[in-house]
């Protein structure tokens, strides 16, 4: 049974190890993480730290070889593979780097696929767009959208669902100051209004104002960093 106190995401002593022989590396070294509804988390690291591995494991991509994962109260490990892409579909949203949009595809068609894939019969793509305050490019294809409106609108199809996990990896690599903070602004809004629990890794230091905690992975151990104060202005773009 899930209350309003259960976790949205819960990591207890996950290890992972990926690769064979001599090229085999532990990925993650009993990380353990908690995150609650509402909470936007940024996770800082070096290159080949674990970062990836870490969503992949709380996204139910990957299974860790020990310790155990629970989104919302599911633990993960009980779900069959169909029952967990049922479940991901469900219930977790995926922001990748580059907006992962396809081309032939308008923003509108975009989130209205997204929803169909979620099972959804009817999508309106209008609300989710305005969500993201991309509603006014609703018919435009990602050639015609710039770097932070593709980056808006991979986070409106992650919405689609209504996800009460967001999972998002380098959501500003490609974009300039100013987008870079709209966008992860989007993230601390719908964290707060929607009371979806973000994941955030990112190597873009200016954004980490927006963000409730703070945490480092190195060598696929994670700390906590810092608790920022949302509400705390972050740098402004220049
Ligand atoms: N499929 C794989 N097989 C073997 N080793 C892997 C595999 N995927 C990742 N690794 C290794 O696992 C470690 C963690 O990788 P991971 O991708 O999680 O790091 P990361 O912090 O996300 O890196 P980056 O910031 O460069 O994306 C690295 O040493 C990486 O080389």
């Amino acid at each position: 049974m899930t209350t309003d106190t259960t976790p949205a995401l819960e990591i207890v002593d996950a290890t992972l190890e990926l690769g064979d022989g001599d090229s085999r590396v532990r990925a993650l070294d009993g990380v353990s993480l908690t995150v609650r509804p509402g909470e936007l988390v940024a996770v800082v690291g070096p290159s080949g730290s674990g970062k990836s591995s870490l969503l992949a494991v709380a996204g139910a991509l990957s299974q860790p070889d020990s310790g155990s994962v629970r989104v919302h109260g599911t633990d993960l490990s009980t779900l069959s593979k169909g029952a967990a892409a049922r479940f991901r579909l469900a219930t977790i949203g995926f922001v990748f780097q580059s907006g992962n949009l396809l081309p032939a595809l308008s923003a509108a068609d975009q989130v209205r696929l997204a929803g169909r894939l979620a099972g959804r019969r009817r999508v309106d793509p209008v609300p989710v767009l305005d969500a993201v305050g991309m509603a006014h490019r609703a018919t435009h294809r990602p050639g015609h959208l710039s770097g932070g409106e593709r980056q808006r609108v991979g986070i409106a199809r992650a919405l689609v669902n209504d996800p009460s996990l967001l999972l998002v990896d380098e959501p500003t690599a490609a974009l300039d100051r100013r987008r870079s903070h709209e966008v992860v602004q989007v993230l601390a809004d719908r964290a707060r209004d929607a009371d979806v629990a973000v994941v955030m890794v990112t190597h873009d230091h200016d954004v980490l104002g927006h963000c409730d905690r703070v945490l480092e992975m190195v060598d696929g151990t994670l700390t906590e960093l810092a608790h920022a104060a949302r509400g705390m202005d972050p740098a402004p773009p220049r």
